[in-house]
């Protein structure tokens, strides 16, 4: 049994396996209070059981398909109007069609319904709370591959899209009492990758890192209030290096006539 002092309540989405069932363990240790979202009940109902015998918490649950429009609107109904909320972590998510010209295109939706939209609306959901409260965090799980496009568009997309998503709500958040973190993990192993149809084996094993190690380092992020973490990066000046550049090319991104390389 844990000694922590209550931090509020963590909501974590895709806590069913992988990488959220990690934050929900480690949250759970930490002292928060856990909602847990995903779309295998029986999962998540044996992994509260487990973490409220561990570490003496409330761990409740929510079954939910993210990717169908009204169970969204139903777990943002539940964790808007839950003032203990303090932590959003939005894991849930998805990844395969990697060829555009092949996708289905319903997958392909599903996956943008999941890996944007949810993390969108469920962020809009809790934002406001956390804001008049002026306490709290979002946490939202990307990937290396917001930068990088060798596993397909679609994913990478959906990954671009919540870097930049999530920079920009940390200039909205910008001195108040809430943190916001984005989450860069590279290839972790995890059933994600059975279930985007490729297999993690063919990765040489020293770039692949486990679940336990990418949540226990982005949470040291977290608690340095890192705004962007990424757990597999050595050399912190790097990131530093990337990132300024983007913002010195964005200087060169406007001007009130076409540039001179492209006159007729
Ligand atoms: N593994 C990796 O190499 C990397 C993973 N990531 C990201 O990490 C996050 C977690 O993935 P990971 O733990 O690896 O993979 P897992 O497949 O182990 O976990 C994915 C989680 O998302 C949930 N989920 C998927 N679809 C839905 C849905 N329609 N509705 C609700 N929940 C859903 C699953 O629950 P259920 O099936 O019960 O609904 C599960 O709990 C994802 O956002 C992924 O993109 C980022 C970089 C690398
Ligand atoms: C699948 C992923 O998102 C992972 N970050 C990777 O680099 O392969």
């Amino acid at each position: 049994m844990s000694g922590q002092a209550n931090k509020g309540t963590a909501v974590v989405t895709g806590a069913s396996s992988g990488i959220g069932a990690v934050y929900a363990d480690r949250l759970a240790g930490q002292g928060y209070d856990l909602v847990l979202v995903a779309r295998r009940a029986d999962r998540l109902e044996e992994l509260a059981e487990k973490l409220r015998y561990a570490y003496d918490r409330k761990v409740s649950f929510i079954a939910a398909d993210l990717s169908d429009d009204d169970d969204v609107r139903r777990v943002e109904r539940m964790i808007s109007a839950d003032d203990s909320v303090t932590l959003l972590v939005n894991n849930a998510g998805l990844g395969g069609q990697q060829v555009v010209a092949t996708a289905d295109a319903d997958a392909a939706e599903r996956m943008i319904k999941v890996n944007v939209i949810a993390l969108t609306r469920l962020t809009r959901a809790v934002l406001p709370g956390l804001l008049a409260r002026n306490r709290g965090a979002i946490v939202n799980i990307a990937s290396v591959l917001a930068y990088e496009t060798s596993f397909g568009g679609i994913y990478s997309g959906t990954k671009a899209y919540v870097v930049n998503f999530t920079e920009a709500l940390q200039r909205e958040v910008a001195g108040t009492g809430v943190k916001v973190q984005v989450v860069l993990p590279g290839a972790t192993r995890t059933d994600f990758w059975e279930l985007a149809g490729s297999d993690i084996d063919q990765l040489p094993k020293e770039i692949v890192m486990s679940a336990d190690d990418m949540v226990d380092a982005a949470l040291v992020g977290l608690a340095r209030g890192e705004a962007v973490t990424v757990p597999a990066l050595a050399d912190a000046a790097k990131l530093d290096t990337f990132l300024g550049a983007r913002q010195a090319f964005y200087g060169s991104l406007h001007a009130d006539k076409p540039a001179a390389r492209y006159a007729a």
